[in-house]
């Protein structure tokens, strides 16, 4: 028996952005889903979609409009969570994608989430502080109807962090009125925020990254490692990995490319960073002017720590890593995916590799429910344990399965976000 359906536009983009890439991982799964499969098209459709006009008065008195998202995917398994992005670029389809990646993310490392993502399509650099103050509270506001505490709960994204999560707090408890601190994670300590949050994505990445390598017979001492994204992701990820005794060789932001065969001093280079927002002009290292050559750098270890399909057909024939951690959402298209799988590299998928920051914040939520915070070693003793075991599983499943570390984590992941439909049911 089929389910009738009429699929509206905007979810039928197969082959195109972000969410053509996902519904190519979902189809790539489906045989592997058994009698699960009669529900797969849960998995193709947001369960709800909200578009809101965000508009503020700048500085100068004009009105600015921006246009917001946010996507819930699926709710199946608990509430949705997921971050909330500010940048130029961003499209519903990519947050739709993000919210999906969420739902798959979190029933991967067990946390008790759907998936859900937000955005707002703006160059935060173009603000000023004020104004990226007002916007954020009068995003907050629009969304305010499908958020809270455990019906979704936002985080930090590209381009947004504790500050913005301390307004998000504040503006959602004014409209509550009372506070409410667990209605998004990646706060403020002071605000109920958890201690390791702001490193954990990057943490996570290291620690399935120390997995891999022992799987690949790598030694992490001396080992080459490029990073894409210096941001709290790449960034923490780069450090950890250089303190573990690697070499940071090669590093890319949006505007620059910094290289040192020697190794990069990645403190430095963070400090610097803070100081002029850009690896541009660092001068502990070397600056390539052709940005396609960072794939081409001769290292063990590839971590995509930016934006969506940064690694396809194009890039990914140069690449000469090892191993690949994925730390940004879906920077693999599948096509590139499989000249890789091809080439022998191990890929960490992104619903892994990067999932230790919904971890910590699952970590913040239950921290602010009880108001008993855990000490920093407690949560990354915690952190570290989920990222293994999710690596242990999801690469003891590829092995039984014969497939990828992406195609497993899927089997894994969807497996139990759809018997949780199943078992709850579709009757009123
Ligand atoms: N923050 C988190 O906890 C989590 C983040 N992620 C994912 O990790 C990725 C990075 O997020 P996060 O570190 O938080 O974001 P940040 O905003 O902190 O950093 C983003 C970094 O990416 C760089 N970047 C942006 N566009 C490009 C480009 N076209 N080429 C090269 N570099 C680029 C930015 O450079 P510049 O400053 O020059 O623009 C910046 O260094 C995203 O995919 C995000 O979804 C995944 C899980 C959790
Ligand atoms: O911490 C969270 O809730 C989500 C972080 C996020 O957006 C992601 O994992 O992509």
């Amino acid at each position: 028996m089929s389910i009738q359906h009429e699929i509206p536009s905007y979810l039928s983009s197969h082959g195109i952005g972000p969410w053509g890439d996902y519904l190519e991982q979902i189809d790539r799964v489906t045989p592997y889903l058994g009698p699960l499969a009669r529900w797969v098209e849960t998995m193709k459709r947001p369960k709800r979609i909200l578009i809101v006009d965000v508009p503020i008065e700048r500085d100068n008195g004009t009105i600015a409009h921006f246009e917001g998202y946010r996507v819930q995917h699926n709710t199946s398994r608990g509430p949705g969570k997921g971050g909330v992005r500010f940048h130029q670029d961003v499209t519903l389809s990519e947050v739709m994608a993000l919210s999906a990646w969420m739902t798959v993310k979190n029933a991967a490392v067990n946390v008790p989430y759907g998936g859900a993502k937000g955005g707002i399509r703006v160059d935060p650099k173009t603000l000023s502080p004020g104004e990226l103050q007002r916007m954020t509270r009068r995003y907050t506001s629009e969304i305010n109807i499908i958020i809270g505490p455990n019906k979704d709960i936002p985080a930090p994204d590209v381009n947004t962090n504790e500050q913005i999560m301390a307004w998000m707090m504040d503006t959602y408890s004014m409209n509550q009125g009372s506070t409410a601190s667990g209605v998004v994670t990646g706060k403020p300590i002071s605000l109920g925020g958890s201690l390791g949050r702001r490193e954990a994505t990057g943490r996570g990445v290291f620690v399935v990254g120390c997995e891999a390598a022992v799987k690949r017979g790598l030694d992490i001492k001396g080992a080459r490692v490029a990073v894409q994204g210096f941001g709290n992701v790449g960034g923490i990820a780069a450090r950890l990995f250089s303190e573990a005794g690697a070499k940071v060789v090669a590093v890319q932001d949006h505007v620059s490319t910094v290289v040192r065969e020697s190794g990069l001093d990645v403190v430095a280079l963070q400090e610097y960073v803070l100081a002029n927002g850009s690896v541009a002009g660092f001068q502990g290292g070397e600056e390539i002017a052709d940005r396609a050559l960072f794939w081409a750098t001769d290292c063990d270890i590839l971590i995509p720590a930016a934006l969506e399909q940064q690694i396809n057909v194009d890039t990914a024939h140069t690449i000469r890593a090892k191993i690949i951690l994925e730390g940004a959402n879906g920077p693999t298209t599948p096509a590139a995916d499989d000249i890789l799988h091809d080439k022998g590299v191990l890929i960490v998928p992104d619903v892994i590799a990067n999932a230790g920051g919904v971890t910590v914040s699952y970590f913040e939520w239950v921290q602010d429910f009880s108001s008993f915070f855990w000490t920093e070693d407690e949560i990354n003793l915690r952190l570290t344990r989920i990222m293994r075991e999710a690596f242990t599983s999801v690469w003891q499943l590829a092995e039984e399965k014969k497939v990828s570390l992406r195609t497993a984590a899927f089997i894994m992941a969807c497996t139990r976000v759809l018997q949780a439909r199943e078992m709850r049911g579709l009757y009123p």
